[in-house]
């Protein structure tokens, strides 16, 4: 375990480390922060939820010379949510040394944007938007000494890697350049060390890509029984906040309006909504004013929130990256977390896919019963009576209670209460539109055959408790959806 201040850091960015309540380093932070120091091109890979933005935006802080005016160092990420949580994130990390992080993306006034760049060392910007700058001339870069690629596998990927070619050409030749990503196909490295000067590589040690703090299970599903599926388990698991995935944005709208029909406080969120309404679903989530929240794989990537509990794959994910990166959104920071992939009989081979790439068996668990929800609703109901009894001043019921007990059985008034607060869920019947299933031969990797799922079969748990190692775990924030502006 190391302390950040073993690492040479200076006095405002310790001060800063210690606010944000991080007391030790992650091992992606321990290893690549003094690489960064040093002046060494970095590909970092390390598991979701590890602290990946603090280990590039160290160093970055720390290399601002605020005697240079402009642009000195520079974050690419692949959605707008992202460029706003990471600037919020550099911005907590330099508030004592006097750096500040500007995120610009598409959607957002351009002119004001332009206006800003004069005040800010640093700039999180969506590819598309940095690229408007570029070519207008309305943002400088030759003071850029940092250059860094987040989620840099997607954004070497072909929708962005044009738009990333042209963006470093446009950087000083001399300057360092970071990539960052909890997933780094081998393809896509190559790809990568050809942009960077003989680049160190760090990859954590640990031999399952995915954190071990998820449990990480599957149902064996039909399509049609997928949404009643989806209810029950959410009524028996009881989320504190979760996100579903679906494959389209088609697909995202309906199951968010099924789930609202069903009394749950849904809300769906896909490239394409209107930034503002973008942004709205997303505080309303942080929030908790929305406890679910339906998206596309856009939300897949480095969205930091931190009482996501579940992680439901409504479909499962086109290509076994996505699945590292969709569950990641929960188990953050080492907290817990729970992720289900739904798999219809046909797309088991594509699970097996997933395990492959991750080293990480899957379980199989048993979709619930009607029943097994209802009990499940039923406990939610008595956690909160309980809570009251002991957190709650209650006293001013106390007569009208005891007037009731003269008059009726305590068990029955108990049960009534409890009725009365347990959400008794009907099973209206819901149409999704159909969707094909994903098959192998599509995605990357081949065919693979698996062994069947039998002995796989896990009994429900109670709801955990996290355990986060960070000591100020009350932040919830961010979000991330994936587009080009
Ligand atoms: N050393 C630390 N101690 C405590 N908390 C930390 C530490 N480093 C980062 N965190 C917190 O952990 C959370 C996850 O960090 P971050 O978003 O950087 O993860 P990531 O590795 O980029 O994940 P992803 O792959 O999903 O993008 C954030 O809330 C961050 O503030
Ligand atoms: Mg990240």
């Amino acid at each position: 375990m190391t302390k950040f201040n073993s690492l040479g850091l200076s006095d405002p960015i310790l001060k800063a480390l210690d606010h944000m309540g991080f007391e030790e380093t992650t091992p992606i932070q321990e290893q690549t922060i003094p690489l960064g120091m040093e002046g060494h091109d970095v590909i970092g890979q390390a598991q979701t939820g590890t602290g990946k933005t603090a280990a590039f935006g160290i160093p970055m802080i720390e290399k601002v010379d605020k005697q240079v005016r402009g642009v000195q160092g520079l974050v690419v990420a692949p959605t707008r949510e992202l460029a706003i949580q990471v600037a919020e994130e550099l911005n907590r990390l330099g508030k004592n040394a006097g750096v500040r992080a500007l995120p610009i993306y598409g959607g957002s006034n351009m002119e004001r944007q332009i206006r800003a760049l004069k005040n800010n060392e640093i700039v999180v910007a969506t590819p598309g938007r940095l690229l408007d700058h570029i070519r207008r001339k309305t943002i400088k870069l030759e003071q850029v000494h940092t250059a860094v690629l987040d989620e840099a596998d997607e954004m070497l990927n072909m929708g962005f890697i044009d738009d990333i070619r042209d963006i470093l050409k446009a950087l000083p030749e001399e300057r360092q350049t970071l990539l960052f990503s909890a997933t780094m196909p081998k393809e896509i490295r190559d790809i990568a060390t050809t942009l960077m000067n003989t680049p160190k590589e760090v990859k954590t040690k640990s031999k399952e890509m995915t954190v071990s703090n998820i449990d990480q299970y599957y149902v064996e599903i039909a399509e049609k029984h997928k949404f009643d599926a989806l209810t029950r388990l959410l009524d028996l698991q009881s989320p504190d906040l979760a996100i579903v995935f679906g494959r389209t944005k088609r697909r995202v709208d309906e199951v968010a309006d099924a789930l609202q029909v069903r009394g749950f406080r849904a809300e769906g969120i896909h490239g394409d909504l209107t930034q503002g309404k973008r942004m709205s679903v997303l505080k309303k989530f942080k929030e908790g004013r929305v406890e679910i929240l339906v998206a596309t794989d856009v939300a897949a990537r480095g969205l930091d929130i931190s009482d996501v509990t579940h992680v439901y794959n409504f479909d499962i994910p086109q290509d076994p990256e996505s699945y590292v990166h969709r569950i990641g959104r929960t188990g953050r920071a080492g907290r817990k977390g729970e992720s289900i992939s739904f798999v219809t009989p046909r797309e088991k081979d594509q699970l097996n896919l997933i395990e492959k790439l991750t080293k990480k068996k899957v379980d199989k668990l048993r979709v619930p019963s009607y029943k097994e929800a209802q009990k499940g609703q039923q406990d939610v109901a008595v956690t909160k009576l309980v809570e009251k009894l002991n957190a709650e001043d209650i006293n001013d019921y106390k007569q009208a209670a005891s007037d009731l007990m003269d008059q009726y059985e305590g068990q029955d008034l108990v049960a009534a209460a409890l009725k009365m607060l347990t959400v008794e869920r009907q099973e209206t019947p819901v149409r999704l539109s159909s969707v094909q299933p994903i098959s192998t031969k599509n995605a990357k990797g081949g065919k693979s055959k698996r062994g069947g799922g039998q002995g796989r079969n896990n009994s429900y748990k109670g709801n955990q408790k996290k355990r986060p190692y960070n000591k100020n775990n009350n932040r919830n924030r961010n979000f991330n959806q994936k587009d080009k502006g």
